[in-house]
C-alpha cells in the first residue's frame, strides 16, 4: 500500500524520518513522498530523510520559528493560517500512486497535537483517498498539560481522520530511563511494525509472489471501521544458514521444513503479536476489525497456519472481520503483525480523559480562585472534553 506521509511537530517529524529510514533500508517502497511541518526551525534542522523542500515552517509571523510551547490552540491556529504552504507541496505529489495519506504527530505537545487535525480536515476536503492518523500519546510523567493536550487532540484528531493508529509512549518507556534516550529505539519499533504492515503486497520486482496477497484494499477495509487502532508484532529467528539457495529451499539440513512446523510457528507468533505488547495496550475482545500479516521466506509461510491464526484471532476478538495474508521476503526471520482496528476497550484512553478533566479543573480553580465554588466552575467551564467512546 502506497502512502504519502505528513509529520507534524517534533515527534511527527522524527517518526516520519524513522519510517523513511526503514523503508529505504528494507527496500519496502511503501512511502511515495513525505512532508515535515513544524513551528520550530530547530526541530526541522534535525531531520535526516525528509527533503529540505518538503520541510514547512508554519506560524513564522506569530512565533518566529521558536515553536508554540505546548500551546495546542496556537498550534492549530498557525497551521490553519499557513496550511496553503503544505497543500501546495501535496499538490505536486503523484496522487494517482497514493493509496492513502498518513499524518503523524505527538499528541501531547502544541504543534503536532493542534496542527495534525487541521491538516487532516483539509486533506479530506480535497482528496478522495483515505486520510489516516498516527498519534503518539505522552508518557504519564510528562505532566498535566501534555495529558490535557493529548486528551483534547485525540478527540479532535479521531473525528477528522478515517482511522487513528495510536502509539502510547507510556507502554514503551523503560523504567529508570529518560523518555528521550529511548525515542530512537521506540521509533525503530514503530517503523518496523508499520513497515511490515503497509509494505505487504508491494512487490520489490522479484518474482516471489504472495499466496494470499494483502493488497491495499484489505488494509483500507480493515481501517474502515474508523475509531482507533493498535498494532502487535512478534518474530522468530529461523534455524538455517543466512544466505544462499539452500537457505531459501530448506531448513539448513537439506530437508524442506514440514508444514506442521511452519503452521505451529505461525499460530504461536500471531498469538504473541496479538496478546503481547501492542502499540496501544487494550482488551482485544473489544475490536471491530483485524488484519494478520505474516512475513518471512516463502517456504515457511504456511497458508494453513495463517488460516488457523486468523480463525484464532476471530475467536479472541469476537469479530468475523479478520483478514489475513502472507508477505514473502528474503529473511532469516518470520514475523507476524496484527492490526486491531476500531478497538473500544482501552483503559489508557479512559485514564487520559480522567486526568485531563482533573487538570482542567485545577487550572480553572487557579485562574478563577476568587469566583464561586469549584463545582460551579466545572459546570460552566470548558465543554470540549466529552467522553470519547
Ligand atoms: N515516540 C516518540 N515520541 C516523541 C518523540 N519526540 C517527542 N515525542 C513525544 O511527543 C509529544 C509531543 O512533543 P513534540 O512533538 O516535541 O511537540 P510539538 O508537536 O513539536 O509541539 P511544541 O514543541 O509544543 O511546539 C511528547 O509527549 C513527547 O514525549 C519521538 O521521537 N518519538
Amino acid at each position: 500500500m502506497k502512502l504519502a506521509l505528513i509529520g507534524v511537530g517534533q515527534a511527527g517529524g522524527k517518526v516520519v524520518d524513522a519510517l523513511i529510514d526503514y523503508d529505504r533500508r528494507t527496500r519496502s517502497g511503501y512511502i511515495v513522498d513525505a512532508i515535515a511541518v513544524n513551528t520550530a526551525r530547530a526541530d526541522l534542522l534535525g531531520l535526516e530523510y525528509v527533503r529540505k523542500e518538503h520541510q514547512v515552517l508554519v506560524g513564522t509571523s506569530r512565533v518566529k520559528g521558536h515553536g508554540v510551547g505546548a500551546d495546542n490552540e496556537l498550534g492549530a491556529e498557525v497551521t490553519a493560517e499557513d496550511v496553503g504552504d503544505i497543500l501546495s507541496i501535496v499538490d505536486d505529489f503523484p496522487v494517482h500512486e497514493i493509496d492513502a495519506f498518513l499524518i503523524v504527530a505527538g499528541l501531547g505537545g502544541g504543534t503536532g497535537s493542534g496542527g495534525a487535525p487541521v491538516i487532516a480536515r483539509e486533506l479530506k476536503h480535497i482528496y478522495t483517498e483515505p486520510v489516516y492518523g498516527l498519534g503518539v500519546l505522552p508518557a504519564r510523567n510528562e505532566g498535566g498539560i501534555y495529558t490535557l493536550n493529548a486528551a483534547r487532540s485525540l478527540q479532535t484528531f479521531v473525528n477528522e481522520v478515517d482511522n487513528l493508529i495510536i502509539f502510547d509512549n507510556e507502554a514503551w518507556r523503560r523504567t529508570g530511563e529518560s523518555l528521550e534516550s529511548g525515542y530512537s529505539e521506540i521509533n525503530t519499533e514503530l517503523a518496523r511494525r508499520l513497515g511490515i504492515l503497509f509494505s505487504a503486497g508491494e512487490t520489490d520486482g522479484s518474482n516471489v509472489v504472495a499466496e494470499s496477497v494483502v493488497d491495499a484494499s484489505e488494509i483500507i477495509n480493515t481501517l474502515a471501521s474508523g475509531g482507533i487502532s493498535t498494532i502487535g508484532y512478534a518474530s522468530a529467528e529461523l534455524d538455517r544458514p543466512k544466505k544462499g539457495l539452500l537457505a531459501r529451499l530448506s531448513n539448513g539440513s537439506g530437508v524442506t521444513e514440514d508444514d506442521g512446523e511452519s503452521m505451529n510457528r505461525i499460530t504461536s507468533l500471531v498469538r504473541r503479536a496479538a496478546l503481547g505488547r501492542l502499540t496501544l495496550p487494550c482488551e482485544i475482545a473489544g475490536t471491530e476489525r483485524g488484519l494478520v500479516v505474516v512475513a518471512g521466506p516463502p517456504d515457511v509461510l504456511s497458508r494453513r497456519g495463517i488460516e488457523r491464526a486468523r480463525t484464532w484471532l476471530e475467536e479472541e476478538t469476537g469479530t468475523m472481520e479478520i483478514r489475513g495474508g502472507d508477505y514473502p521476503v528474503e529473511s532469516n526471520y518470520v514475523a507476524a503483525v496484527t492490526l486491531l482496528s476500531g478497538v473500544y476497550d482501552v483503559p489508557r484512553v479512559k485514564e487520559l480523559q480522567a486526568v485531563a478533566i482533573e487538570t482542567q479543573r485545577d487550572m480553572l480553580a487557579k485562574r478563577q480562585s476568587s469566583a464561586a465554588s469549584l463545582e460551579e466552575l466545572v459546570d460552566t467551564g470548558d465543554d470540549r472534553l466529552e467522553p470519547l467512546f
